[in-house]
């Protein structure tokens, strides 16, 4: 079994459990429910830098990456730095987050916020609207088609744009479709954790031009977003890069100004 397997096992348990101690009516009457969201496509299309911010504290390929940064620091420090958005990982298990994370963040910026996860389930995408996020994450390797349409429509009826990930052709094959804004390809595979460019390099030709291109993953230099303009990319997401360093926000604020 592969980790990513693991995840989702563990990730069924969770969300099974969570559904019989909050019902979903809990999620309709808070106030973020209602709040209007921000969306992240529409920043990166407007953007010449198109940096996504990811806190991040620890993942299953690089165990520790940052223990002591707070949450809002670090939300204050993207955002003064001029990201487009921020990604907050909310899975606990494997990566030490959790949807306080993405509430504090909410709190204390007003940067789109993506919530990082792995979505398996309906439950959690209005957890996430509950929670202050303004777009969701749908991993392709985990889903079908059929749940990909599903889960994509009730994101878009809530307001929240999607972005769905991909690491290879099939997975972008089966995953087309209106309901999606914007279109990742992970240069990690989650199964095997290697990490190349070449990922979003090779695939970038196959997604239609409607989508907004993110390459995610394993970005730690200027050259890197530099190779990977030509191919259309308008959307980076980082996470380590900036989170191993002590100050995550200053660390993006330096990245962006070499890149401007
Ligand atoms: O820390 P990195 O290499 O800059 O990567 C950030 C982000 O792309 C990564 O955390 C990620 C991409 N897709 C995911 C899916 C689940 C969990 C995490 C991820």
């Amino acid at each position: 079994m592969n980790i990513l397997d693991k995840i989702v096992i563990d990730k069924r348990k969770e969300v099974d459990l969570k559904k019989q101690l909050i019902p979903i009516e809990v999620f309709e009457n808070t106030p973020f429910f209602n709040h209007k969201t921000i969306s992240l496509s529409k920043k990166l299309r407007s953007s010449n830098t198109g940096i996504i911010a990811e806190f991040k504290r620890k993942s299953p390929s690089k165990s520790v990456i940052n223990n002591t940064a707070s949450v809002k620091d670090v939300a204050i420090g993207y955002e003064l730095a001029g990201v487009c958005g921020m990604s907050v990982l909310t899975d606990e298990i494997y990566f030490g987050g959790t949807l306080d994370d993405l509430i504090t963040a909410r709190e204390h910026c007003n940067l789109p916020l993506l919530r990082k996860e792995f979505i398996i389930d309906e439950y959690q995408i209005l957890e996430a609207k509950a929670f202050g996020a303004d777009a969701i994450l749908l991993i392709a390797a985990i889903l079908t088609r059929a749940e990909i349409k599903q889960f994509s429509e009730l994101a878009k009826s809530l307001k929240l744009d999607v972005l769905l990930e991909v690491h290879n052709e099939a997975e972008l094959q089966k995953s087309i479709m209106p309901s999606l804004d914007l279109l990742g390809v992970n240069n990690r595979n989650l199964k095997t954790f290697e990490v190349s460019l070449e990922t979003s390099k090779s695939l970038s030709k196959l997604i239609p031009d409607d989508f907004v291109k993110v390459s995610e993953s394993g970005i730690s230099s200027i050259e890197a977003i530099k190779e990977l303009k030509p191919y259309g990319y308008q959307g980076f997401l980082i996470g380590e890069n900036f989170m191993k360093t002590d100050n995550p926000g200053a660390s993006a604020t330096e990245f962006i100004k070499s890149l401007l």
